[in-house]
């Protein structure tokens, strides 16, 4: 497997410019299943998951036409088959997003249960419950859901007792094409929710209220194709922007948007940074000094990202002073934890929550990518250790980051990937 060959590096300084959002797209990619015609979608990143998901796509039949690194168009309209395989659907989480639309589609549903970042248990208990709410029979059978309808999905009230984006994503798309009127309640109000509600209505669809708790889906008989740009990535913007208050720098996202970006702005701001937004950029700028640590607690938007987690978690390393960093979604998202203390990072792990006393001097080690975004602070740290840091199993960090070594390098990081040799 690849890895990355990153040592110390000068203040991060420039521009880079900023992908569509991972999470934005593969639920947009997937909604395609239910149009009658061809999805044409553009700023869709150029990543592992993508390509998962258009393997995906094509599995079930659908034709797929890649007209450009990150434009894709999807003709969903004649499907040949609706199992979704353990080969494809192990390696990533929101495999399982199909699972709604193809039985608001086609009444039939065989999907393998997910995979994705092992940073907790991750069950789809929510997923099933709604649509079995809606009037699905499902079963889970050597590691399948196997889902059926007799007819058309009914419209239902449906309340989550957890917030979850993908639940409020796959029962927002398989309610487009039910019978009558759907309500979410506690529904997931995160960007990507409401980028996929636009891309949806944008397809013939009646959904409002995305971006609250309270969502409300009026079915309609069928939907029709549709030309998407795929939001901004949130949660690459506050990468790159925690690199940058890391290393000292100056930095401007360009493409990106602010407005989706409250909560991490804010702690950036809390650390010292000085923030400068536009319509569709953002400036950070640490005026040579170094980050103050910062307090956080992870919870469902608008509050701080669980996604943006792990980044902080160097900041505060390197930061002065002390900080806590509480974890309230995934009950495993520590992984990173352990890496950083190998390289010199003083945390300690109390229960959910990692206290760090600040100040550590970073040295460069071997270290192991355990999920995205842990892989993620792991790079960040590499850019301020002392020496050499080796990043291994970078196979997460490429399923969310479009070519992160090259927009690093523009940024004056040295960082190299090098290439497994192939037996
Ligand atoms: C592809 C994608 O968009 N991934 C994002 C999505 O993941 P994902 O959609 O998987 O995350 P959820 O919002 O569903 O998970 C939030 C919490 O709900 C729990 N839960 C979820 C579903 C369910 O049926 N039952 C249940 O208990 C989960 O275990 C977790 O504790 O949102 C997460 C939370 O913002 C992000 O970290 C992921 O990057
Ligand atoms: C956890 C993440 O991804 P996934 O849900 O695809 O595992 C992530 O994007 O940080």
């Amino acid at each position: 497997m690849d890895k990355l060959v990153i040592t110390k590096s000068p203040p991060l300084s420039g521009s880079v410019t900023i992908s569509g959002a991972k999470n934005a797209a593969l639920p947009l990619l997937i909604s395609s299943l239910l149009a009658d015609s061809t999805c044409s979608f553009s700023n869709v990143p150029a990543l592992r998951d993508i390509s998962t998901t258009l393997l995906l796509l094509k599995d079930f039949g659908a034709k797929v036409n890649q007209v450009d690194k990150n434009h894709v168009e999807i003709d969903a309209s004649n499907l040949s088959s609706v199992t979704a395989s353990y080969e494809l659907v192990s390696t990533m989480r929101a495999s399982i997003l199909v699972l709604g639309p193809l039985l608001a589609k086609h009444g039939k549903a065989n999907v393998s249960l997910p995979g994705g970042c092992a940073i907790g248990a991750r069950p789809v208990d929510l997923h099933l419950a709604g649509l079995e709410k809606m009037g699905a029979k499902i079963e889970v059978d050597e590691g399948y859901i196997r889902a059926e309808v007799d007819g058309r999905l009914k419209g239902a009230r449906i309340f989550m007792d957890v917030v979850s984006v993908g639940a409020t994503e796959n029962l927002m798309m398989a309610a487009s094409l039910a019978d009558g009127e759907t309500i979410l309640e506690n529904a997931a109000r995160e960007p990507e929710i409401v980028d996929l509600a636009n891309c949806l209505n944008s397809m013939g669809a009646n959904v409002s209220g995305a971006g609250t708790d309270h969502i409300k889906i009026t079915g309609v008989k069928s939907l029709k194709g549709c030309n998407y740009s795929v939001l901004p990535d949130r949660i690459e913007t506050g990468t790159f922007l925690v690199a940058a208050a890391v290393s000292g720098g100056r930095i401007r996202c360009e493409k990106a948007d602010p407005s989706t970006l409250d909560a991490v702005l804010s702690k950036l701001e809390q650390a010292g940074a000085n923030i400068t937004l536009g319509d569709d950029w953002i400036e950070l700028d640490m005026q040579g000094k170094s980050p103050k640590a910062v307090n956080l607690r992870t919870v469902p938007h608008p509050g701080f990202p669980t996604d943006m987690q792990a980044q902080f978690m160097t900041l505060n390393a390197v930061a002065q002073g002390a900080g806590v960093i509480t974890e309230t979604i995934f009950e495993n998202r520590f992984m990173h934890v352990p890496e950083l203390k190998r390289m010199g990072a003083e945390i300690e792990l109390e229960g959910n929550s990692a206290l760090s006393k600040g100040g550590s001097k970073l040295r460069g080690a071997q270290v192991m990518a355990t999920d995205l975004r842990a892989s993620a602070s792991l790079v960040i740290a590499g850019l301020v250790a002392d020496g050499e840091t080796t990043v291994n199993r970078i196979y997460h960090l490429d399923r969310g980051y479009e070519a992160i070594e090259h927009k690093l390098s523009a940024l004056g990081a040295n960082i190299k990937r090098v290439k497994e040799k192939q037996a």
